[in-house]
């Protein structure tokens, strides 16, 4: 793919991906583009695509990843990289662990920015205090998180321009530490204000 690589920013739910997403959109307005998974949410969900429909482009490969979990179907366009890349902007995907063992079979070859959070503990508070699970899906999300957290620190994700952030600083002093990364993996987002 032409175009600036990549970044994918993967990790356990509530480690902070959105809340970095969310700040490297606002700091750097036209050099990050956010590249929204396409979705199958049942028959019901407002917007979403049909079954059908998404099936038929993933058979057709028009797809770098895609996942199933209960029911919902969930994926990245090629199309919707390309067209970040296509306007000179650094695609930033926000993939599960499963999403990432898909693309290091891909020829993306994005920088993968691994966002774990200090402890589970911290995890925990910080998902409770989010306040936007239950508690069964809590426990889900922390199971997975443990999962995931080791998965991390495996070999099977290390390589490839595999960076650890880890996230417990507030997002101010984080932000020039995964610049420096980038520019480490060669991708320069120009000067800091943070
Ligand atoms: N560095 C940080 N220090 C303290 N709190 C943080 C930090 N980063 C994120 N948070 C808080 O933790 C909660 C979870 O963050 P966020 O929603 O960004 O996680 P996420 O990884 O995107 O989760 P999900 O995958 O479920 O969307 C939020 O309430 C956020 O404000």
């Amino acid at each position: 793919m032409q175009g600036p690589r990549p970044v994918v920013l993967s990790g356990p739910s509530g480690a902070g991906k959105s809340t970095l997403l969310k700040k490297l959109l606002q700091e750097y307005k036209n050099v990050f583009g956010f590249s929204v998974s396409r979705e199958f949410l049942g028959p019901l969900a407002k917007g979403s695509t049909s079954r059908e429909e998404m099936q038929k482009e993933i058979d057709a490969g028009e797809f770098i990843e895609h996942a199933e979990f209960s029911g919902n179907m969930y994926g990245t366009s090629k199309g919707a990289v390309q067209a970040i890349q296509a306007q000179n902007q650094i695609c930033v995907l926000d993939i599960d662990i499963q999403g990432v063992k898909n693309i290091k079979r891909t020829e993306l070859n994005p920088i993968y920015i691994s966002v774990q959070p200090p402890s589970i503990d911290v995890l925990e508070k910080r998902l409770r205090d989010r306040q936007t699970e239950t508690e069964e899906s809590l426990r889900k999300r922390l199971t997975a998180a443990c999962v995931d957290l080791e998965l991390s620190k495996s070999g099977g994700l290390q390589g490839g321009g595999h960076w650890w952030l880890r996230w417990h600083f507030l997002p101010k002093g984080c932000i020039p530490l995964l610049r420096g990364m980038l520019a480490g993996a060669g991708c320069w987002i120009g000067s800091i204000t943070a």
